[in-house]
């Protein structure tokens, strides 16, 4: 089987400070991953050299078989950055029409695309309004449903429940769900577990490293402990044991 996403010895530093060292990990299609860590991890340094948007200093990253960066490659991926990257004073369906067709949708298949995109994120009664009235979840939606619109093969969504009530996460859950199930590849970043644990396999990053990688239930085993946040704090404190001990 080959990795939707392969990265090996992965090694990001910025001026003196190391922030990802000797990441290892593979994807495989048609699973969702959760990559979670406290704030400044190297969550997002993580996802912008696996989509090519920075070239770390060392080690090597395939996305969809070819190495990174690779411009073709990023258009074939879906993208929603932590940040929303949208035109405050068009309508929803004014973005969703420029970013579709940034991702190479044709005029005529446009209208479909945007409906089924939109309907995921409950948006569909808001596609005439402006952008800059909606709320703050309601934009982190709007940005979903651009990374959706194309239907790509890889989803790469940077918090994307951020903002979020609970009945629609699990709205947003059950699509994620459905579009693994069609094959897509699907890496998300979160800090909240309780959202991380409904992906079928877990990467935990503390300070740069990797500290545990697996499904849910093998984490749970392996650290005999119950919940994904008790595998965090298990890990972490393997992790300071092991720094300790160097
Ligand atoms: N361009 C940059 N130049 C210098 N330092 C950077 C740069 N980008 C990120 N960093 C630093 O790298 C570290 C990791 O940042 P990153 O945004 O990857 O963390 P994160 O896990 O995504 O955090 P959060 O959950 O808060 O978004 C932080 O200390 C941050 O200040």
């Amino acid at each position: 089987m080959v990795p939707i996403i392969s990265a090996t010895a992965v090694t990001q530093i910025y001026g003196q400070q190391v922030i990802l060292k000797d990441i290892n990990l593979q994807i495989a299609p048609g699973k969702i991953v959760a990559l979670i860590g406290p704030s400044g991890a190297g969550k997002t340094t993580l996802v912008r050299a696996i989509m090519g948007m920075i070239t770390p200093k060392a080690g090597r990253i395939t996305v969809l078989n070819q190495k990174m960066p690779n411009r073709q490659v990023l258009g074939q991926i879906g993208y929603m950055a932590q940040t929303d990257a949208l035109y405050e004073t068009l309508t929803a369906r004014e973005n969703l029409q420029f970013f579709g067709k940034l991702q190479g949708l044709k005029q005529q298949q446009l209208n479909q695309k945007i409906a089924q995109a939109v309907a995921v994120v409950n948006l569909s009664a808001d596609l005439n309004k402006q952008v800059k009235v909606f709320s703050g979840g309601m934009k982190r939606r709007l940005s979903l449903a651009i990374a959706l619109v194309a239907q790509p093969q890889l989803l790469i969504l940077d918090e994307p429940t951020v903002g979020i009530d609970p009945e629609l996460r699990q709205q947003i859950w059950r699509a994620l769900h459905q579009l693994a199930q069609a094959g897509k590849t699907i890496l998300l970043t979160t800090h909240v577990m309780s959202d991380a644990a409904q992906a079928d396999q877990i990467l935990m990053i503390r300070a740069g490293k990797m500290i545990a990688q697996g499904t849910v239930q093998a984490l749970e085993h392996k650290y005999q402990v119950t919940d994904l946040e008790a595998v965090f704090l298990a890990a972490g404190r393997a992790q300071d044991a092991h720094i300790s001990n160097d």
